[in-house]
């Protein structure tokens, strides 16, 4: 491999006003506009050669992580892709472990996101300089791990039969967003219903009453054997979440996410012992900050689908720990990808877990929005409900950049028309 001398990091605000028509509202965050911290290293070897990287927020906030990002770049301007990969455990810790910068996480917040953009970009790199889509060279550590062994026969039917042929299943959360009218969320989930999406994901948790009135819908419109999930995204204390979901249990839900305080493990570990009668399981992890998190909420039955998060956690190094973890506790990984870029990242770590991990596909299935994927040069393929593998090389964030021109914060078109049309 070529040195590739990481010269230069760029990052920007950039940000949708998705709020403005309430896509990704839910019971905690009410107006979210859909946004990243987008980074891009360049390279001496190769002007063209780029990686892409970003992490997702909603709104305000977003400078604080350009922020983050900017002061971890010295951590990698200088460095050669060589050095880094060739001992990417060693990098991984000098971005969360610097002596000074720890102090403000550790591997938690705002320092985390950062980490998680800066390297999303430096495995796309590494992808690119590979000609490799992100998942595959995820196979050559194999032969040190007993779980992956178990597992090594089979992966290339598990890829090129089912995978490229059929792709992996995928539920829809962009027809039953908090803010959305009945009336949408009829003709929404009647579209995807035509189009072949056969799991649902419903928000709840702001008032009951509307959350059956919701439900009841949606299980109507659905019919009884499709699935229905429900998020009520950390909105209850614990008591409050046993009572609430007892009351949707008549919709059969498989699972209710983030029902509560997200740091509370043992707090998860009761809602899950409540709710298992009912056949209810507890799905958490889009805020589950890093893999000490999900180690426990893992010890401690504490939930029984593993949602990893492409952005939320040190990237693909700390998802293929969680990854390997839920393996080893038999637990389904369902990932999150409310957001947006996340649908385009995350693929390839489902990708990788159901070849090489999990070889399986009970109880498994990853989320799916339908917002904002024309913005990228290499977006999700969706066919009857399913991912369709990425073709190109890398990680699949690289943004189309007349995108990101017009929705950088505050300056592109996109915000100083919204500014004027707020002045008028
Ligand atoms: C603010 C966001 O849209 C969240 O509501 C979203 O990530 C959600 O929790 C999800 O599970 O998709
Ligand atoms: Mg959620």
């Amino acid at each position: 491999m070529q040195e590739n001398k990481i010269i230069k990091l760029t990052v920007r605000d950039v940000r949708f006003p998705t709020s403005l028509e309430q896509h990704g509202s839910d019971a905690m965050h009410t107006d979210p506009d859909y946004s990243v911290a987008y980074v891009v290293l360049e390279t001496d070897s190769d002007a063209a050669l780029k990686g892409y990287g970003l992490t997702f927020t909603v709104g305000r906030g977003t400078e604080i992580v350009v922020c983050a990002v900017k002061a971890l770049s010295t951590l990698v301007v200088g460095k050669t892709l060589k050095e880094i990969v060739s001992d990417f455990r060693g990098f991984y810790r000098l971005l969360s472990s610097d002596g000074q910068m720890r102090w403000v996480g550790p591997e938690k917040g705002v320092i985390q996101l950062a980490t998680a953009a800066i390297l999303n970009a430096v495995w796309d790199l590494w992808a690119r300089v590979e000609g490799k889509v992100r998942n595959k060279p995820l196979k050559t550590n194999t032969f040190e791990c007993s779980i992956l062994l178990k597992v090594v026969c089979g992966k290339k039917n598990r890829f090129h039969t089912q995978m490229l042929k059929e792709g992996y299943p995928a539920y829809t959360t962009s027809c039953a967003w908090l803010g959305y009218t009945d009336q949408q969320l009829t003709q929404l989930c009647s579209e995807a219903l035509a189009q072949g999406w056969t799991k649902f994901k419903v928000k709840v948790g702001a008032d009951l009453q509307d959350d059956i009135r919701r439900c009841s819908l949606i299980r109507k419109l659905i019919g009884p054997n499709n699935t229905l999930m429900i998020d009520a995204n950390q909105r209850w204390d614990v008591n409050e979440a046993i009572t609430w979901v007892t009351k949707l249990a008549e919709f059969h839900p498989l699972w209710i996410e983030e029902p509560t305080c997200p740091d509370d493990v043992l707090g998860h570990a009761s809602i899950s012992k409540a709710l298992a009668p009912l056949g209810i399981g507890v799905a958490t992890g889009e805020q589950c900050h890093n893999r000490v998190m999900f180690k426990q909420f893992l010890q401690a039955a504490a939930l029984q689908f593993v949602q990893i998060d492409s952005c939320r956690v040190g990237s693909v190094n700390e998802n293929l720990a969680i990854i390997l973890m839920a393996a080893k506790f038999n637990v389904p990984v369902c990932p999150h990808a409310g957001g947006v870029g996340l649908c385009e990242l995350v693929q390839h770590l489902i990708l990788f877990d159901y070849i090489s991990v999990s070889a399986s596909l009970n109880n498994r299935m990853c989320e799916y929005v339908d917002h904002l994927h024309e913005h990228f040069e290499s977006p999700t393929i969706i066919r009857n409900a399913h991912y369709i593998p990425p073709k190109d090389p890398g990680y699949s964030c690289e943004m189309l950049e007349e995108s990101v021109q017009k929705h950088q914060y505050p300056d592109g078109e996109v915000w100083r028309a919204i500014e004027q049309q707020g002045k008028q």
